[in-house]
């Protein structure tokens, strides 16, 4: 994790730097706007920005929009002043952190945008195998590829394969390929020199370059566009890159992780990726079994996140009950690890005292099971189907609650406090739900309404759901994250709110 401090802090570079570098990150300083720009375009590049509230945050927030820098912003000013503070967020910095440096909060700050816990929990035989086979491929310098459904691990498992590496002292560098728009994702890649195009007001290396030395995981690769895909072909073969607006070809040493939640072989097949690419980069693959297919995970996965936000939120020690566990175990979990994490976070801001139990676990795609499946057979009034269901036993998916996001006020740490009260439609047993759960009146409900209306609802409460990934709300929907994005466009030029983007769509990891 590499924080890159900008300005005085108010006196307090010192003591805010300590602070970071006890926590494992590594910590430059630059004085003004034009040297944090400078730095960013360099290779040492940088993970978060903790920025003087003092210097013009939105002329710097401009520019990196304008370089097509993907950076998150912290300001940091005297806990007092809430107006610099209120301007900051508005300029677009993600958080305000009060002054003088208070250690706590900038863990929390570090915690969440590096997700620094990138540890693998797992006991199931299918998981083990997988992460044998991920043992021997790591040292070696071969591409792999991995894969698996959406929110397996792919990336924690390329985390991994880095880790186990000899590279593991060198930068691991990630790239989305689906979050980052065609036109984008060039150059960064193989970054631009200045003039290339408007806005290029400098050099800027890109994530090939970034990650020299080291390994750069193409997240979501099937989603790469076939002119970009003969570029990165290129740049395998030959072991070179050329920026954007550059006629002289750069070296680079670099690892290649690619993953894709898509069939690349169907794709190959359909002509939308290039077969010489795939076979370039599939010299291993690593399958991620679906959380379904190694269910001795869940309840150890299940217990790590109920400790890891227990301890985020201040909520001391917390513990699953049987009936909670097997409301887990019986869940069929579509969106693998990530929708149980979220539904662990959920359970321990609902629950109340050190147990959580079946009232606290809202299962957000119930709906979703196929029928037949394990959790399809809970009787709605079974001990353990939802507490939060409606009156057909299901959860209102549109509406559920999300996991609260790092709230904007100034002198708030990204850590989320338990809700003050529950809307009645989440309330415990007996509460009355909106009616989604029964099938017949879910739709009475719906009409009246145009479809272009019901669609734009789905879509928006999907993103929320989603923490803002664009990536995740596409998967979910079942549409391209291109469609998504037009209609996001078309619901922010008609002023509807739609959801920022989520911390784990930033490009670098
Ligand atoms: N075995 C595991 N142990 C602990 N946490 C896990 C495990 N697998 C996944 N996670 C967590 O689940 C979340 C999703 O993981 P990750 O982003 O690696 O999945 P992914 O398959 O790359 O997702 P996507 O398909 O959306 O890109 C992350 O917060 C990750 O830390």
């Amino acid at each position: 994790m590499r924080l890159l401090i900008v300005g005085t802090l108010e006196g307090y570079i010192t003591a805010a730097g300590k602070i970071a570098m006890k926590r494992g990150a590594k910590v430059s300083h630059t004085d003004s706007i034009e040297g944090a720009l400078n730095a960013l375009r360099s290779a040492t590049g940088a993970d978060l920005v903790m920025i003087d509230v003092k210097l013009d945050i939105a002329a710097f927030i401009d520019s990196l929009k304008a370089e097509r820098i993907t950076i998150p912003v912290v300001a940091c000013g005297i806990g007092t002043d809430a107006a610099a503070a209120v301007r900051a967020i508005r300029a677009g910095a993600k958080e305000y952190l009060p002054l003088p440096p208070n250690a706590e909060l900038i863990a929390a700050v570090l915690e969440a945008v590096a997700e620094e816990s990138h540890s693998i929990v797992c006991s199931d035989p299918a998981m083990m195998a997988t992460l044998r086979l991920a043992d021997q491929v790591a040292p070696s310098d071969a591409s792999v590829m991995v894969t698996g459904e959406s929110g397996t691990g792919k990336e924690l498992m390329a985390r991994y394969i880095h880790r186990k590496s000899r590279r593991s002292n060198e930068p691991f560098v990630a790239v989305n390929c689906a979050a980052i728009p065609e036109n984008l994702l060039e150059s960064e890649l193989f970054g631009h020199e200045k003039g290339a195009f408007t806005g290029a007001v400098a050099r800027r290396l890109g994530k090939f370059e970034e990650a020299n030395g080291g390994t750069l995981l193409l997240d979501e690769l099937s989603e790469m566009h076939p002119r970009l895909q003969a570029k990165l072909l290129r740049a395998i073969q030959e072991k070179e890159i050329d920026r954007i607006g550059s006629s002289q070809p750069v070296k680079v040493n670099v690892r290649l992780i690619a993953t894709s939640n898509r069939n690349l072989e169907a794709e190959v097949r359909a002509g939308n990726f290039r077969e010489d690419l795939y076979f370039r980069l599939n010299v291993f693959s690593v399958a991620i079994p679906s959380l379904r297919e190694r269910p001795a995970d869940i309840p150890l996965i299940a217990e790590h996140f109920l400790k890891k936000y227990a301890e985020a939120n201040g909520l001391g020690d917390k513990r699953l009950t049987e009936d909670a566990l097997l409301m887990l175990k019986a869940h069929h979990w579509r969106g693998n690890v990530r929708e149980l994490e979220n539904t662990m976070h959920r359970a321990v801001l609902l629950s109340r005292g050190e147990e959580v139990g079946p009232e606290a676990i809202m299962l957000t795609s119930q709906m979703l099971a196929p029928e037949g499946s394990a959790q399809a057979s809970i009787p709605a009034n079974s001990p353990v189907a939802n507490p939060f269901a409606g009156p057909g036993g299901t959860v209102p998916v549109a509406s559920a609650p999300t996991a609260p996001a790092a709230p904007a006020q100034p002198t708030q740490p990204l850590v989320v406090a338990p809700p003050a009260a529950l809307p009645t439609s989440y309330g415990p047993k007996g509460a009355k739900g909106p009616g989604y759960g029964n099938g017949n009146s879910t739709l009475q409900a719906l009409i009246g309404r145009t479809v272009a209306d019901v669609e734009r609802d789905l879509i928006l409460e999907t993103l929320t759901h989603c923490l803002g990934n664009r990536t995740h709300a596409a998967n979910i929907l079942g549409i391209s994250i291109r469609t998504l994005r037009n209609k996001l466009k078309q619901y922010g030029d008609e002023g509807r709110a739609v959801p920022a983007p989520g911390n784990d769509e930033r490009a670098t990891a």
